[in-house]
């Protein structure tokens, strides 16, 4: 079946479903094929726990008329993503860059949510499925698409950007995150300006963070282009420390506004400011931008602030590189003094420069005191080996470590990437 016919079955069952084990009832179940599973195999239970049919690639797993045989499911579902956003009409903004999209998104969400019928995508589904998962749950009441888009290799956002079409877009910052699969910095760069190609040549608008040379830089040949920043910008503002959150103050045509906000780390200004300028642009009152931000509350490990017993940690495990770390080290020694303590856990996916990288954030820290630095991972255990800190195989390790030896007091950081699981350390607080 072609696009067009798929798209006539989408109109009338609108919810679309990847798992079999959470089939909706009247759904279409898109039987795709991952890591562990052929999706096929699954198409005769979906249709028995009540989907109403199943796109299949594999004609042995036909069952009667409810199953629908495409050459291939994905790319099914990515030209049916982009038949619906045609179809749909809205304007679409399109969220990339090395660090922060989930947070800038949420933001920007928080805000635009105040004036608009908004669709977003949901915690991370931000790849080439989450992306086509997010656009199908947009339907006809749906005023504005958010779609953030995440990238491990070269070529992926321009692949994103011909699904989700974006109307208006912002790479929140370029990073070296995800080089294993890059190959290098100036790969990271390509990809993630593939958004600003693609907006260049349907003359679409994009918002830049002014500070940042390398965005200001690759948006010089662009036409339409809203900037935010702390000084030269269209909407220029500055970063109030409050510690441990950061807070901002933006200076609008007729005044200048403060904004509270419940994130920690300085790193966290240019995401308010992105927000606030993406809300002041669609004419979102800017008290209504205060409460929004003001309200955001991060969640699932990303910067979070916990208090317990006499202890202020920073949560801060989501994921890790060599940006994102050392901007959440310099914003932890700006908010903290002694008694403080760094926990870090490997930055993966860094291919060559793994181990280069890890003693680079080992020579950050020198020259700063904490009280103490636990490090751990593969990669920080192999780089601390010339330097007087503890390291760690693993969490567990760790753990048994810090319950025979408590930090009783002061400010922790824990910052690693999603794999090491350093999130489970606060059992042990
Ligand atoms: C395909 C799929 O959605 N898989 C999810 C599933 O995995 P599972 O282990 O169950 O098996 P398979 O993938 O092999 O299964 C194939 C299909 O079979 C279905 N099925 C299985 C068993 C059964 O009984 N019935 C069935 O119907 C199954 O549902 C599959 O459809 O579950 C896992 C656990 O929940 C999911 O993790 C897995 O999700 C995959 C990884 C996925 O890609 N999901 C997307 C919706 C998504 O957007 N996920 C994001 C990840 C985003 C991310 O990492 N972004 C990076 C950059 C982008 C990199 C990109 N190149 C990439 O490789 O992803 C970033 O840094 O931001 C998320 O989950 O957060
Ligand atoms: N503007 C920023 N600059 C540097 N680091 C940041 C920035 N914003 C967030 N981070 C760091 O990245 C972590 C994850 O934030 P967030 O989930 O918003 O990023 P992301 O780009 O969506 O990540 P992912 O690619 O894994 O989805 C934060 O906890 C923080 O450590
Ligand atoms: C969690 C995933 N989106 C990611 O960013 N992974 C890297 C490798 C990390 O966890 O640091």
């Amino acid at each position: 079946m072609n696009t067009d016919g798929l798209y006539q079955l989408f109109k009338n069952h609108p919810i679309v479903v990847t798992d079999s084990r959470k089939i909706k009832n009247g759904s279409l179940f898109f039987a795709l094929k991952g890591e562990n599973f052929n999706g096929n195999k699954f198409a005769a239970e979906a249709l028995e726990k009540g989907a109403a049919y199943a796109i299949i690639d594999e004609a042995k797993y036909q069952v009667g008329n409810r199953t629908i045989l495409v050459e291939d499911v994905l790319e099914a579902l990515q030209k049916l993503a982009r038949w619906h956003k045609k179809e749909l009409e809205i304007p679409v903004l399109g969220i990339t860059g090395s660090n922060g999209k989930t947070t800038t998104k949420e933001l920007i969400a928080a805000v635009l949510s105040k004036k608009f019928r908004i669709s977003f995508t949901q915690g991370n589904l931000n790849n080439h499925i989450g992306v086509p998962l997010t656009l199908l749950s947009m339907d006809k009441s749906t005023e504005f698409g958010i779609v953030e888009m995440g990238a491990n290799h070269p070529g992926e956002i321009a692949q994103l950007c011909a699904i989700s079409d974006p109307d208006y877009g912002i790479i929140t910052n370029i990073g070296r995150a995800h080089l294993e699969g890059f190959g290098s910095f100036e790969a990271i760069k390509k990809t993630k300006a593939e958004l600003y190609d693609y907006l260049k040549k349907k003359n679409g608008t994009i918002f830049y963070n002014r500070d940042n040379y390398i965005l200001s830089e690759l948006t010089k040949s662009i036409r339409h282009k809203i900037s935010f920043g702390s000084k030269n910008a269209d909407l220029s503002g500055h970063p109030v420390f409050s510690p441990p959150f950061i807070n901002a103050e933006v200076h609008f045509p007729k005044e200048n506004l403060y904004f509270n906000s419940k994130l920690t780390g300085d790193y966290n200004f240019e995401n308010i400011m992105a927000a606030v300028c993406i809300g002041h642009y669609f004419e979102v009152d800017p008290r209504v931008i205060q409460k929004a931000i003001k309200n955001y509350t991060p969640g699932n490990n990303r910067s979070q602030l916990i208090e317990k017993n006499n202890l202020k940690i920073i949560m801060d495990a989501y994921n890790a590189n060599p940006t994102s770390m050392q901007a959440s080290i310099e914003s932890f020694v700006s908010s903290f003094s002694n008694p403080r303590y760094l926990i870090l856990g490997d930055m993966l996916e860094l291919g060559s420069e793994e181990l280069n990288d890890h003693i680079s954030i080992l020579e950050k820290t020198k020259k700063h005191s904490f009280s103490e630095v636990l490090l751990v991972g593969n990669a920080f255990t192999r780089a601390a080996k010339s330097y007087s800190v503890k390291s760690f195989i693993n969490t567990n390790s760790l753990c048994h470590y810090l319950a025979e030896n408590p930090i009783t007091e002061g400010a922790v950081l824990i910052k690693g990437s999603r794999g090491i699981q350093l999130e489970k350390v606060l059992d042990v607080l």
